[in-house]
């Protein structure tokens, strides 16, 4: 089943499988409207109330933004980026070792979905996932090889996790919200998901990743200079233009719960193109799965703003989530009031 992995056996193949190839409907379709200018940038050395006003409008209206000038170093960013192509470009036989789609396994390799023997059809994307806070912890479990990789993606997590810090509590004062709101069990878990989308001979019948919206708090995403991120927008799908060294931040579904739909959460997915490869690396900030979760008191605490939502515990949402195939409506529509 390991050698399933996309970029094991891309080489080798000059047109679309089969199984690869999507319904007309599902396609990528006509080229898509950039969102020239009004795409939303936050820099991270202007005043703290700036932000926070601008992250919150931003979440509002396109359910994510991207972040510049937030303190990690370009050069961590470059390592990590050569750090995880290289661990596609080992041999098969190399990466065979962490292939799993056990969900309880603590690294795992994979191709398209966790559940590619169940798929209709396949998505040209390859994944590695692991845990990544606290770090000691989960360290043991990572691959060994490149030789760097435990150095480098090591530092890359602990400045990703400051930053995840940072942002958090930007969200929280522009909600009006104590600082560290969303700290502790709210973001207990760091889980890092890189997306890897080798060149694909046949980019306008494939996808890379399907529409989904995130489940969790909120994903921080670094992509390499290539397009393939998309957002859904007032029915279009938009193209989010890779900014170099930036951070595309995620609003996942439960800050739009814990908010009460002030934030939104986007639905969002990836396709690929013929020329280059792709990597996105996603920094996923999840709530533990015990932890109970309802819109914040502080937001519903007067008759103009009742409870959207009913509590429940991240566990129960992610069973949801999954039995509904992450339809996000869906989902909602099950913790309504
Ligand atoms: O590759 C991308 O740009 C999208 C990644 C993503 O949405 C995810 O990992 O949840
Ligand atoms: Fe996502």
């Amino acid at each position: 089943m390991e050698n399933n992995l996309v970029s094991s056996w891309c080489k080798n193949v000059k047109t679309l499988p089969e199984s690869y190839i999507f319904p007309e409907e599902q396609r990528p379709g006509e080229p898509i409207v950039p969102l020239s200018g009004s795409s939303p940038i936050i820099d991270l050395t202007t005043h703290e109330h700036d932000q926070a006003q601008q992250i919150i409008k931003a979440s509002q209206d396109f359910g994510y933004f991207q972040v510049i000038n937030h303190g990690i170093s370009e050069t961590l960013l470059e390592e990590t980026i050569d750090v995880l192509k290289e661990f596609f470009n080992m041999p098969a036989k190399e990466k065979a070792k962490y292939y799993s789609v056990d969900p309880n396994s603590k690294c795992k390799l994979y191709t398209s979905t966790i559940n590619y023997s169940n798929e209709d059809k396949h998505y040209w994307r390859d994944a590695l996932a692991h845990h990544c806070h606290p770090l000691q912890h989960y360290l043991p479990f990572w691959p060994e090889k490149p030789t760097r990789y435990q150095e480098v993606i090591s530092a890359y997590s602990i400045e990703t996790r400051k930053l995840i810090t940072k942002i958090s509590d930007v969200i929280s004062e522009g909600l009006g919200l104590e600082k560290g709101y969303f700290g502790g069990e709210l973001s207990k878990v760091q889980m890092l998901l890189v997306n890897y989308y080798p060149p694909c001979p046949d980019p306008n019948l494939a996808l890379g990743m399907h529409s989904h919206c995130d489940p969790n708090l909120f994903t921080i995403l670094l992509q390499d200079n290539v397009h393939g991120l998309q957002i859904f927008k007032d029915g279009k799908w938009i193209a989010v233009e890779p900014i170099p060294n930036a951070f595309v931040v995620i609003i996942g579904c439960q800050l739009q719960i814990i908010s009460n739909n002030k934030l939104k959460s986007v639905i969002h997915r990836a396709v690929t193109n013929s020329k280059e490869t792709r990597i996105c690396v996603g920094n996923f900030v999840i709530p533990s799965s015990d932890c109970h979760i309802e819109p914040a008191s502080d937001l519903v605490k007067n008759t103009t703003n009742i409870p959207a939502y009913k509590p429940y515990q991240y566990k129960e949402f992610l069973h949801t989530y999954a039995i509904n195939h992450g339809d996000f409506e869906a989902v909602l529509q099950s913790y309504k009031l």
